[in-house]
């Protein structure tokens, strides 16, 4: 990025690695009888850092605070929210499309996996298929939540050009090259032209039931540091619990206890409102 950067590409000749692609043609319209308000993406450098976890407690808690929430299952790479929230039936075809499948306490939810005849069979990568997702019959939504490929390549990528997103929210573990990871979003951020609402640090520090003392497994985070550098919200710091990977595997997660989260939706709300 040049020093005289305006962040208006449409306006600058300079051939800069920070210049913003226009991916809109790939874009797919959402149903026109669909009314999703906001959609955000939850992304993290790398699988298995709690992305899918984030994404499905996220929903939960907006969903406790009376908004009608939706979630996306664009990960193809391990499509984990449907079991998280016990859901084994296939999204009903109708008229008006797809209808995506209601969890226990009504948060629609859209995974391939639920497109599948059978969940085993192999997924081929397609933007297309994502972007169908989000062509489905979706009646008011007030935030979409989308669960990204992880990783900032061309996966991604890929489902950034398939779907309009407004605001994207960073998973990160203590044990992550974090700064990195942060610059590698907000570089892939930029080039979408779409803004970073916060990190999440998960994992963050085990809290002792015997002692009550919070422990730091995996090393001190520099989280802070990395935020004030890049100016983003930290949103939350959750916990390694050991009571939320079973509530997972039961399909239980809208049972979740804890409130770590109830921060980031204040930010969101206040946030999400003015983009
Ligand atoms: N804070 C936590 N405490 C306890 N277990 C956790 C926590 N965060 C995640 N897990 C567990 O770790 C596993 C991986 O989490 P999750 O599937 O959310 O990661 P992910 O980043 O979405 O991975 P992938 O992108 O590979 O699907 C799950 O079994 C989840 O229940």
């Amino acid at each position: 990025m040049g020093d005289n950067c305006t962040e208006n590409c449409s306006t600058c000749v300079s051939e800069c690695d920070e210049r913003k692609k226009d991916y809109s043609d790939f874009r797919e319209n959402p149903h026109p009888m669909s009314n999703i308000k906001k959609v955000i993406g939850i992304v993290s450098g790398k699988g298995g850092v709690g992305k899918s976890l984030v994404t499905s407690m996220m929903a939960v808690t907006m969903q406790r605070r009376g908004y009608n929430v939706g979630i996306i299952d664009a990960d193809i790479t391990g499509p984990s929210i449907p079991k998280s929230f016990g859901i084994r039936e296939k999204a009903q075809a109708t008229e008006y499309g797809y209808l995506p499948v209601k969890s226990k306490s009504g948060i629609g939810i859209m995974s391939i996996n639920l497109l599948l005849d059978n969940d085993t069979d192999p997924v081929v990568w397609r933007g297309p298929i994502i972007a169908n997702t989000v062509k489905q019959f979706w009646k008011d939504v007030d935030y979409m939540f989308i669960d990204m490929p992880p990783g900032t390549g061309d996966v991604p990528l890929t489902v950034f050009q398939s779907i309009k997103i407004d605001g994207i929210i960073i998973v990160t573990s203590p044990q992550e090259l974090v700064s990195m990871i942060v610059s590698k979003a907000l570089k892939m951020a930029r080039m979408m032209d779409v803004p970073i609402l916060g990190i999440v640090e998960n994992m963050s520090y085990f809290k002792c039931s015997t002692c009550d003392e919070e422990h730091k497994i995996f090393g001190e985070s520099k989280l802070e540091d990395i935020a004030n550098e890049y100016n983003i919200d930290i949103l939350a710091k959750i916990p390694l619990n050991p009571g939320l990977s079973p509530v997972c595997d039961k399909g239980l997660i809208e049972i979740f206890k804890g409130d770590w989260l109830e921060n980031a939706a204040d930010i969101l709300n206040r946030k999400v409102d003015s983009i």
